[in-house]
């Protein structure tokens, strides 16, 4: 059985789908030192932003298959250390949208009222009504930064109680800002304008610091800055700076630099400053949310399946897995069955999208073909993550066209693959929208399921040929389960395929070539 290790505190409901398939190790709190010590042991680990996975832990995870981010930011994982190792890096993008846009309106409001402060003099038995006077957010401007699902929440609310809407985005169309009733300014206009400013987007090099002394210079003096993103969007000590010397009317935080925050002249400010220990996800929906997400994903991959939300194979969102699934299985099978007729070292696979299937994403296609590809040399050690890495370590270029004037079937896959010995090309499509049948071998028009092994042969067409065949097989005691030949043209070439119930013994394969009329002769496990 797979051995999970959940190494952050997860919601039971994760737990109890991990236990399906696996065994699970609920281990919180563990040093770095601790993690290297017993990863090897784990197939998944699962976390949230309590564990910073580093290239030494990936490293050390020699059985690691995945790693589950039960929330959205994975930049407390080592992503491209993972995905060199082929290991899945999933997330949960959705499940705790909510929950983190609501925390930045909570802040916003809290700031404006001094809640905090408010309700801890009142604690205090005070009974102080001026110094805790606010400022009403209705009809004042609202600066958001990063308008991606969270920040198109917030928007979404702010416009709802009045608020004027900015926002700063290089990633996001006029016309999207414009749906959702925000207008797209650059940052330096935004840090000008807006009373509130809210921040929304991702840790990374370029975010890093993005609101340091400089931006913080152009705000407005009664302007508050809000961040509930990452921790090192903003120079913390630049802000206090700016808290301290009145130069901006405060700020709400709910992630730091270095988490737990420890001394900082953050803490020594007044009712100017909120501060909350990472909440942004912590509500008993998002937590469920989260870790049904990560951990059904984590089952999933661990059961051989794609993960719906992985972050390292490129081009593959849910909803594209959700159309493509089929074809991409499909597409594996296809570059597997090209890579053994093709035997040798492949040196350029070209896949072809055709008829409807022309319209779609190729990536996705790509990377599960090249995977099939690699299969035979690789075995377990290719994925959907490292197939492209590994094929490009491997010199294989990749060709991608397209034809939509194919209609033999409604979407079809092509791979042709050329290498040291030749080239060869299969072509497939999906009937009943899942079973999987080869249309093409080599140019000759076959239709059959494909098996787990198969025997080829490329033939004159001749009579007697399909019996000699069946006799030298029959007298190794190979059973065949179905035959089909493809031709051009009357007594051409040909192509047979046969379904055999089990591999071809070794040897036999140059028997069949010794057949005559048989040129060639292939034999293919899937
Ligand atoms: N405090 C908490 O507990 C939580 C924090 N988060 C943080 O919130 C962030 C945003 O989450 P989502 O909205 O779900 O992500 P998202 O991917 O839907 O949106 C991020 C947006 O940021 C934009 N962006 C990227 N780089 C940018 C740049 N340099 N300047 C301006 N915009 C840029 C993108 O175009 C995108 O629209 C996450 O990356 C995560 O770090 C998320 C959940 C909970
Ligand atoms: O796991 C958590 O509580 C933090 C959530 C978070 O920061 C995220 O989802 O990016």
């Amino acid at each position: 059985m797979s051995k999970v290790l959940v190494s952050d505190p997860i919601d039971q409901a994760g737990i109890d789908i991990l236990s399906q398939v696996a065994t699970v190790d609920v281990k919180t709190g563990l040093k770095s030192a601790e993690l290297i010590e017993i990863i090897g042991d784990y197939d998944a680990l699962m976390i949230r932003s309590g564990t910073r996975v580093t290239e030494e832990i990936i490293e050390a995870g020699t059985q690691l298959k995945i790693i589950g981010r039960a929330g959205v930011g994975v930049d407390n994982v080592d992503v491209p250390a993972a995905t060199r190792k082929g290991i899945v890096v999933v997330n949960s993008p959705e499940g705790n949208t909510i929950a983190a846009a609501e925390h930045a309106l909570a802040m916003m409001l809290s700031l404006s009222r001094h809640i905090p402060d408010a309700n801890a003099s009142v604690k205090r038995g005070e009974w102080d009504r001026k110094t805790f006077v606010g400022a009403e957010v209705y009809k004042k401007t609202i600066g958001i930064v990063g308008l991606g699902k969270i920040g198109s929440h917030v928007a979404a609310v702010a416009k709802a109680m009045g608020m004027k809407l900015l926002a700063y985005d290089p990633f996001i169309s006029n016309e999207r800002a414009e749906q959702i009733g925000c207008q797209l300014v650059d940052l330096d206009l935004l840090m000008q304008q807006a009373d509130y400013i809210t921040l929304h987007i991702p840790k990374t090099p370029e975010t890093t610091h993005l609101i340091n002394a400089k931006t913080l210079a152009k705000m407005k003096p009664t302007a508050r800055i809000i961040n509930c993103a990452r921790g090192g969007i903003i120079d913390e000590a630049a802000l206090a700076a700016a808290i301290k010397e009145g130069k901006i009317a405060g700020a709400a935080l709910d992630v730091f630099e270095s988490e737990p925050l420890g001394e900082s002249d953050l803490r020594s400010l007044g009712k100017e400053a909120i501060l909350t220990p990472h909440l942004g996800a912590s509500t008993t929906e998002a937590q469920v949310n989260v870790a049904i997400d990560v951990a059904e994903q984590i089952r999933d991959v661990l059961l051989g399946l794609p993960a719906r939300s992985a972050v390292n194979i490129p081009g593959l969102g849910p909803d594209v897995l959700e159309e493509l699934k089929p074809y991409m299985q499909l597409a594996e099978t296809l570059g597997n069955l090209v890579g053994q007729l093709a035997g040798g070292r492949v040196e350029t696979l070209t896949v072809r999208l055709q008829g409807e299937l022309a319209t779609n994403k190729s990536q996705p296609l790509v990377v599960a073909s090249l995977k099939g590809l690699l299969h035979q040399a690789l075995r377990e050690r290719v994925n959907y993550v490292n197939a492209n890495i590994e094929a490009k370590e491997r010199g294989i270029r990749v060709i991608e066209t397209r034809d939509a004037s194919v209609r033999d079937y409604a979407g079809s896959l092509r791979l042709e693959a050329t290498g040291t010995l030749g080239t060869h090309s299969v072509t497939g499509a999906l009937l009943g929208e899942k079973e999987i049948h080869l249309t093409d071998v080599d140019g000759f028009p076959i239709n059959v399921p494909p098996s787990k092994h198969m025997v080829f042969t490329l033939h004159r067409d001749m009579p007697g040929i399909i019996g000699k065949l069946g006799s030298l097989l029959g007298s190794f005691n190979v059973n065949i389960a179905s035959m089909q030949v493809g031709r051009k043209i009357v007594r051409g070439d040909a192509v047979m395929a046969l379904s055999i119930d089990d591999p071809l013994p070794d040897g036999i394969l140059a028997e069949i070539t010794k057949v005559q009329g048989i040129r060639d002769a292939y034999t293919v496990t899937l």
